[in-house]
């Protein structure tokens, strides 16, 4: 059936009666495809008949579907013509693993980071009336989206709205892990009481029709605070609010779901519809471990293991540093947005559960929260992926720079990430805290230093981020292991002329290159950076007397990175060296390998060598007499040479 599914209005043609066994057939689909590609799967084995019954009711792309963080979207791409794409998804070239409005007219928000959806499909509907068009807007948000602060600005915002907007709240009992906190409670107790009532659809709704009862008995429900009428009354939370409440629906039953959107579609004002799924449905291991088939690589599917071993990542390294700062340190706290196992702190939380705090998905307040543990007495070590750590920017400033509290951040998956793209690429972690006053910024080169520096963070004072990236960790250059110094970088190579400032995982490329060089002949010298701020500015400075071109390598924008302070310092100090920047160039990289976006950056070793070449002076003479040279330039792709004019 899944083969006569082309455009989004395919789903409408096929018989209700056959829709639960194209639901099968999609998840066949997936894990087949997942199983080769990788890619977010527990999450979309439990979104299958919610998608189908949403597109059943909606019209795209004149309806708008906005579908928070978005990893849950790809029976959407399926019923929107975009089955055939699977092969490549999350490649290079390829679709991407999450909403795209360049992709296609049906995805009508881009999507990545949580929380997003309510917000944006207000906007949406407060277009729509003012501009007096006609077209209904759906925002499906999950039960571990919803334990974002954005949400809740959202439904505040939306609940005085006298027109429709749909809200579907997947509610599956998870967020990557089991969600957590007092909104977690509050649906399972929802789920519960529907359960114990019998009642599937919303009860207002329905004493309200029943003669001469109805509206005075729903008033004066709405007006009881007891607790005894919360039981009662599932979603009374959201009715006290002023937003409509039907369900808890059974997320795997089309018939009932298509039934009560198409009654959701003619609620005048907002309306949540409770949708219940399960995450990982229909395939065993991901049913059984819903974490760890979240996002996944590629697995056998007869097992669910991975096809692939890889060496221990960064994450690995430090969460085995946690673990035993854990034994040795009783002041070490630790804190996750919703990203314990992301994060590498699944070992610590089990060890320590006392000093293990997940807060949910909810970035900006666990680095607050953190400002208070410091304040009392405690060393919280906040570990949050650098793409999200954006969101906590002003709390970061303006609750812990500012008062120049002792808080690390373990700011993981800095660098280009892969197969996530665009959204999740961990590359302004050095512009946005470079800026901060008081912020001490480290990046390691291997394991050894990413230990050593943590526990140099652990033992200093004031803010102090330890930024490293995704994938394995560098187990080179164990030979070079100076004790870290407040603010020295550690040269790892004497040459001349040239100097490398690499910073964090560029360390070992630039190594890489500079080996590369010398055999041409060239011979630069290599520094690993270790503090991106403050920076070595003594060695730069008896750097910049003894070469004629410093380069920097960083992954991270050019904008406000580390290469732009190291010219800024040079213009002040009047240095008389050419300062060079190798950074992420002024623009939004999209998914592929991470291999692959490291080369169209000119972040890898082949683009440093290449960099270098350009400067024919520093050929060495007999080289250039015997015009060796070949053209670097010409050799270039388009992206590199845009990238080395920079
Ligand atoms: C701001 C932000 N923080 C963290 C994440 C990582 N993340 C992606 S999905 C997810 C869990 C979402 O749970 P839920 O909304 O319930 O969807 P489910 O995975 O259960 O389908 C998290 C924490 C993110 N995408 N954005
Ligand atoms: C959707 C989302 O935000 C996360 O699931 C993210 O994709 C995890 O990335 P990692 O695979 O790097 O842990
Ligand atoms: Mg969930």
């Amino acid at each position: 059936m899944l083969e006569q599914i082309n455009g989004p209005e395919d789903i409408k043609r096929i018989p209700e009666q056959r829709l639960p066994q194209l639901a099968e057939e999609i998840r066949k689909f997936l894990v087949e495809k997942l199983s080769e590609t990788g890619g977010h799967l527990a999450s979309n084995l439990g979104t299958v008949e919610l998608t189908i019954a949403l597109h059943r009711v909606l019209n795209l792309p004149n309806d708008k579907l906005i579908w928070d963080v978005g990893h849950q979207a790809y029976t959407h791409k399926i019923l929107t013509g975009r089955k055939e794409e699977f092969d490549r998804l999350r490649m290079e070239g390829g679709i991407s693993g999450f909403p795209r409005r360049t992709e296609s007219a049906c995805d009508s928000f881009d999507t990545g980071h949580s929380s997003t959806s309510i917000s944006a499909g207000l906007g949406y509907v407060q277009a729509r009336d003012l501009k007096s068009k006609d077209y209904t807007v759906v925002s499906v948000i999950g039960d571990g989206a919803l334990t974002g602060g954005m949400a809740y600005e959202a439904l505040n915002n939306a609940s005085n709205l006298k027109t429709n907007f749909i809200i579907v709240l997947n509610d599956n009992n998870m967020s990557i892990s089991p969600s957590v906190g007092g909104i977690s409670s509050y649906l399972a107790e929802m789920r519960t009481a529907s359960a114990y009532t019998g009642l599937k659809t919303d009860v207002t709704t329905a004493l309200e029709k029943i003669p001469g009862v109805g509206k005075g008995m729903v008033d004066a429900i709405r007006k009881t605070k007891s607790s005894i009428k919360q039981f009662v009354i599932p979603g009374m939370f959201f009715e006290n609010m002023g937003i409509t409440y039907l369900g808890p629906v059974d997320g795997h039953d089309i018939k009932t779901m298509t039934r009560v959107f198409q009654d959701a579609r003619r609620v005048e004002g907002p309306v949540i519809v409770h949708v219940i799924t399960q995450k990982g449905r229909g395939y065993l291991p991901a049913l059984r471990h819903p974490s760890r088939f979240h996002g996944t690589s590629p697995f056998e599917i007869d097992t669910g293991i991975p096809k692939k071993h890889t060496k221990p990542t960064w994450t690995d390294i430090f969460s085995t540093v946690m673990r035993k700062m854990g034994d040795r340190e009783p002041d070490v706290v630790a804190v996750t947005a919703a990203m314990k196992e992301g994060v590498g702190l699944k070992r610590f939380a089990n060890m320590f559960p006392e000093r293990f705090f997940d807060v949910g998905i909810a970035e900006a307040h666990a680095v607050t929260f953190a400002a208070g543990l410091s304040l009392g007495g405690l060393i919280p070590v906040v570990a949050i992926y650098s793409t999200f750590l954006q969101r906590a920017f002003d709390q970061i400033i303006h609750d812990v720079c500012m008062q120049n509290l002792h808080v690390v951040f373990a700011v993981d998956r800095a660098g280009l990430v892969g197969a996530d793209g665009r959204t999740h690429q961990g590359v302004f972690d050095l512009s946005y805290l470079g800026m901060m006053p008081n912020m001490t910024v480290m990046a390691p080169k291997n394991i050894w230093e990413l230990s050593d520096m943590m526990k140099y963070a652990v033992h200093a004072s004031g803010p102090v981020a330890i930024r490293y990236p995704r994938g394995e960790a560098c187990d080179g250059m164990k030979e070079h292991r100076e004790r870290i110094e407040p603010h020295k970088a550690e040269v790892i190579h004497r040459g001349e002329k040239i100097a490398i400032l690499a910073v964090g995982n560029m360390v070992s490329t630039a190594g890489e290159a500079v080996r590369d060089l010398q055999r041409q002949g060239i011979n630069p010298t290599l520094v690993n950076m270790r503090f991106v701020k403050p920076f070595d500015k003594e060695l730069v400075k008896e750097l910049a007397l003894s070469h004629d071109c410093l380069i920097t390598v960083e992954e991270n924008a050019i904008s406000g990175g580390f290469g732009e302070q190291i010219l800024v310092y040079a213009e002040e100090e009047k240095l008389k060296v050419e300062v060079e920047i190798m950074a992420v160039p002024d623009q939004f990289v999209s998914h592929g390998s991470v291999k692959h976006q490291q080369e169209i950056t000119g972040l890898d070793t082949q683009g440093i060598v290449s960099r270098i070449l350009l400067h024919e002076r520093f050929h060495p003479k007999e080289k250039i007499d015997a015009k060796e040279c070949t053209n670097e330039e010409e050799s270039l792709s388009e992206e590199k040479l845009e990238n080395s004019k920079r």
